[in-house]
């Protein structure tokens, strides 16, 4: 039940195994487009009954979303698989990276959905296994995994979250530091805290910083994320003490493949929020009350956040932080970045 079942399901997922999702108006029996092959196609689907499941931003793109009168724009579309949609055809279907290079053939006919809120649950269930949004969808047979809509909602890693073990850490901005890790049962990926200085009664000069593997350990030109990692560790070292949230939200939440499918379609000339939005994402999917849990589990309810993004004030508030400031963290622009850091601020509400 609960969480267990969603981690399951989305262990499930990443293995190509099927799953079914269940909510009150009925059940879906599923199996992610991405990795599939003919083999576990025919496996899953010995009868080609399957249809296509897909977000409805990638629906639109295929001009499929007008097929179906849905009163909710948010609402998921099933595509009929015709005999001639196999594993490739569905995977054009699916991902928009590839819509460059197989200009897609169609005609696609989309049909109204038996269980749509089964349906909306399979696609938040996407985004927390870090595979693309798309499924083949049956109703009936063997699944390796059960999921509720109300268990995928319950998987919040924030909740069982504990330190696991703490130990010292000098780092080159600060030799006087020690890393907590944080762990979850429900969650593979471990947080992990940073505090630098002396512990006194003030609140602590805090960052939230989100996994960037590409800008934090590759040097990325094309984020921010490596020169504000740096920055903040020095702001804070220079500080009376403070701590540094290292948070495995990779690519905003949307997990690290996921995000290099935006990049692809940035290199197509989509910005940040588009490629988010066109592959079936939330703009910005990362929820901040596992950094408020880290925060509680460390004894400090209040801090002077280093930001540029309103939404992580807001969101540690939500979750009963109580931000006594917010510090800027703004670096120079680079050739590669510079549409980043507009979008940022012309379209997410960054002050910068
Ligand atoms: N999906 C997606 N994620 C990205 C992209 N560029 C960077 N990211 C991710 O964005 C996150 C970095 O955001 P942060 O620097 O923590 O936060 P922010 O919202 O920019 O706010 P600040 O605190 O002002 O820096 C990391 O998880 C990156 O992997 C992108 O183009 N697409
Ligand atoms: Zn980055």
């Amino acid at each position: 039940m609960g969480a267990r079942a969603a981690a399951r399901a989305i262990d499930a997922l990443r293995r190509g195994w099927p799953v079914r999702v269940r909510a009150a108006d009925g059940a879906l029996r599923l199996m992610a487009v991405e990795g599939a092959d003919a083999v576990t196609l025919a496996e899953f689907d010995p009868g080609a009954e399957a249809d296509i499941l897909i977000s409805a931003a990638r629906a639109q793109t295929l001009k499929l979303a007008n097929q179906i009168a849905a009163a909710d724009p948010d609402m998921p579309v099933l595509v009929v698989r015709a005999p001639w949609i196999d594993v490739d055809v569905a995977t054009a279907i699916s991902d928009p990276v590839l819509d460059l290079a197989s200009p897609l053939k169609g005609p696609f006919m989309a049909k109204p959905l038996a269980a749509p809120l089964a349906a909306k649950a399979a696609l938040r269930l996407a985004r927390l296994a870090g595979i693309l949004p798309a499924y083949f969808a049956t109703s009936e047979g063997e699944a390796e995994a059960e999921v509720s809509a109300a268990d995928v909602d319950a998987y919040d890693d924030a909740v069982h979250l504990a330190v696991a073990t703490r130990a010292r850490l000098p780092v080159s901005a600060a030799e006087t530091a020690e890393i907590v890790a944080f762990r979850s049962p429900d969650e593979p990926r471990e947080h992990v805290a940073l505090i630098v200085g002396r512990r006194d009664s003030s609140p602590p000069v805090i960052r939230l910083h989100s996994e960037c593997l590409t800008g934090d350990v590759l040097g990325s030109l094309k984020c921010d994320c490596g020169p504000q990692l740096h920055e903040a560790l020095h702001r804070i070292a220079d500080s009376t003490w403070g701590i540094l949230l290292y948070l495995r939200q990779e690519g905003r939440g949307i997990g690290l493949v996921n995000k290099l499918r935006a990049y692809a379609l940035q290199d197509q000339g989509f910005d940040t929020v588009d490629a988010n939005v066109r592959l079936g994402f939330a703009i910005d999917a990362r929820d901040f009350s596992v950094a408020a849990r880290m925060l509680d589990l460390l004894g400090v309810g209040e801090v002077r956040l280093l930001t540029n993004n309103p939404n992580k004030v807001t969101g540690l508030e939500a979750a009963g932080i109580k931000v006594a400031e917010r510090l800027p963290i703004i670096l120079p622009a680079n050739p590669h970045n510079e549409r980043y850091l507009a979008t940022k601020r012309d379209r997410t509400g960054h002050q910068l």
